[in-house]
C-alpha cells in the first residue's frame, strides 16, 4: 500500500472500504429484494444474535485498552446501548424481540442452538482482534458502522414491504441503529484520524478495517450456506 498521511486521503481510504461492505453480499441482496424464505430469515436472525451478544464485550476490550479517558467517557455508552441498563432495555433485549417477531422463540436464540461455526469463528475472531491489537485499530475495525445507515434503511424498508409476515414492533432495533450508528461511527473516526498520524498507523488502521469487512462477510457466507434453498 502506498503511504498515507494526510488526512483526508486517510479518510478516503477508508471509505474505499466501503466497497468490501457486507451490503454487497449475495444474502444481503436478497434480502433487500425480498428473496428469503422464512427459514432464511431466521437462520440470518438467529445467527446473527451471537453477533450482537458479542459487540459489549469487544467494546469492553476496547476500554481496558484504551488509556484515554475522553474516549473511554463516551465508548462507555456503546455497552449500555447493547446491555441496557436494567433487564427489558437495551439493543440485545431488541434483538430478541425482532427474533420473536419473525417467529423464533427467545429461549433457542438465547442458547445459541441455531449458531453455526462459521459465524462463530468469525464474531469470536472480531472479539479476539480488539482485545490483543491495539486500542486504536480496534476502533478502527468498528468504522464499518460508517457504511451500515444505508443498509439500515433499506433493510428496514424491505423488511416493511417485503416481509409481511415479520411484525413491524419487532423492527425497532434496526429504527434505533439509524441514529447510533452514526453517532457512533463519527466518534470513531474522530478518534481514529486523531491517533492514527503515522503512514504506518494508518495502514494498520484501514488493514483493520478490512479485516472487520471480511469478518462480516464471512458471516454471510456462513449464513447462506447453511441455510441455502
Ligand atoms: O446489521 C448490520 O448490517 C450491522 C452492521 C454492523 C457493522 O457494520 O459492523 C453493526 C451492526 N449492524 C450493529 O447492529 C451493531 O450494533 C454494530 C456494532 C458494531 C461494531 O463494530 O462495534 N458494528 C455493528
Amino acid at each position: 500500500m502506498t503511504a498515507l498521511t494526510g488526512t483526508d486521503s486517510f479518510v478516503a481510504a477508508l471509505r474505499a472500504q466501503s466497497q468490501r461492505y457486507h451490503d454487497l453480499h449475495p444474502f444481503h441482496v436478497r434480502m433487500n429484494h425480498g428473496r428469503l424464505s422464512r427459514r432464511q430469515i431466521r437462520g440470518w436472525v438467529a445467527n446473527r444474535f451471537y453477533y450482537q451478544e458479542s459487540i459489549p464485550r469487544k467494546d469492553a476490550a476496547i476500554l481496558a485498552n484504551c488509556p484515554e479517558r475522553a474516549v473511554r467517557r463516551r465508548w462507555v455508552r456503546r455497552i449500555l446501548d447493547h446491555d441496557g441498563t436494567e433487564a427489558g432495555e437495551g439493543g440485545i433485549e431488541a434483538w430478541l424481540r425482532l427474533a420473536e417477531a419473525v417467529g423464533l422463540s427467545r429461549e433457542e436464540v438465547d442458547d445459541e442452538r441455531h449458531v453455526v461455526s462459521g459465524v462463530r469463528f468469525a464474531v469470536d475472531a472480531y472479539v479476539s482482534f480488539a482485545r490483543t491489537r491495539t486500542w486504536t485499530e480496534a476502533v478502527a475495525s468498528s468504522l464499518t458502522e460508517l457504511f451500515a445507515p444505508d443498509l439500515m434503511a433499506t433493510r428496514l424498508a424491505a423488511f416493511e414491504n417485503s416481509y409481511p409476515w415479520i411484525d413491524r414492533e419487532g423492527l425497532a432495533y434496526f429504527r434505533a441503529r439509524l441514529h447510533q450508528a452514526p453517532r457512533d461511527s463519527e466518534h470513531a473516526l474522530e478518534v481514529v484520524t486523531e491517533h492514527c498520524r503515522s503512514a504506518d498507523e494508518q495502514e494498520r488502521a484501514v488493514a483493520a478495517l478490512s479485516f472487520k469487512c471480511d469478518v462480516l462477510w464471512s458471516m454471510l457466507d456462513a449464513i447462506d450456506r447453511a441455510y441455502a434453498d
